[in-house]
């Protein structure tokens, strides 16, 4: 039961395995950078950088692209996605790319082929508004922001 995504690979990333799952059940499939061999970059603490995958596809429309964090890398190295979840549109035809930032508190560098991040293709909803005087009732009512409480 998967969903067949067309996809292109970029010349940089001829030799990169594509994204697979990593378990059969293993939500996302692991990104890899596609830095020039010769070329890893060092990502000093606090700081960020758009890593390249070497990747283009083409969603089925309804569906979004979620690039997240690894959390070995994350745990690891501090290492994460800066804007998390990335969103990848269905209408979207560039190289997918992914934003890292080092929280960590040693610089760590991202190497050809390391896999960076993951991604998680998801169904999404459309929305248009039907704007109404009043909205339903419901138990929570405004309430919200630590109103059920902490324990
Ligand atoms: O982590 C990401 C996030 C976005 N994109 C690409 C695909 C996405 O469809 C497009 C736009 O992303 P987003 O809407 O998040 O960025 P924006 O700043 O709103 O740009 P735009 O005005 O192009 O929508 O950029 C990536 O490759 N990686
Ligand atoms: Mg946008």
């Amino acid at each position: 039961m998967s969903t067949r995504i067309p996809l292109t690979r970029l010349s940089h990333a001829a030799d990169l395995s594509l994204p697979e799952h990593a378990t059969p059940h293993s939500a996302g499939v692991d990104l890899r950078a596609a830095l020039p061999e010769d070329a890893p970059h060092t990502l000093e603490p606090g700081a960020r950088t758009l890593v390249p995958t070497g990747l283009k596809i083409a969603l089925p429309a309804g569906c979004e692209g979620q690039v997240r964090p690894r959390s070995g890398l994350a745990v690891r190295t501090g290492v994460t996605v800066l804007n998390a979840p990335g969103t990848i549109d269905a209408d979207y035809r560039g190289e997918v790319k992914v934003a890292l930032i080092n929280l960590g508190q040693e610089p760590v560098t991202i190497e050809r082929g390391m896999r960076i991040a993951q991604l998680v293709v998801a169904r999404y909803e459309s929305v248009d508004w039907n704007e109404v005087d009043t909205l339903e009732p419901t138990t929570r009512g405004t309430g919200g922001f630590g109103s059920t409480g902490t324990s």
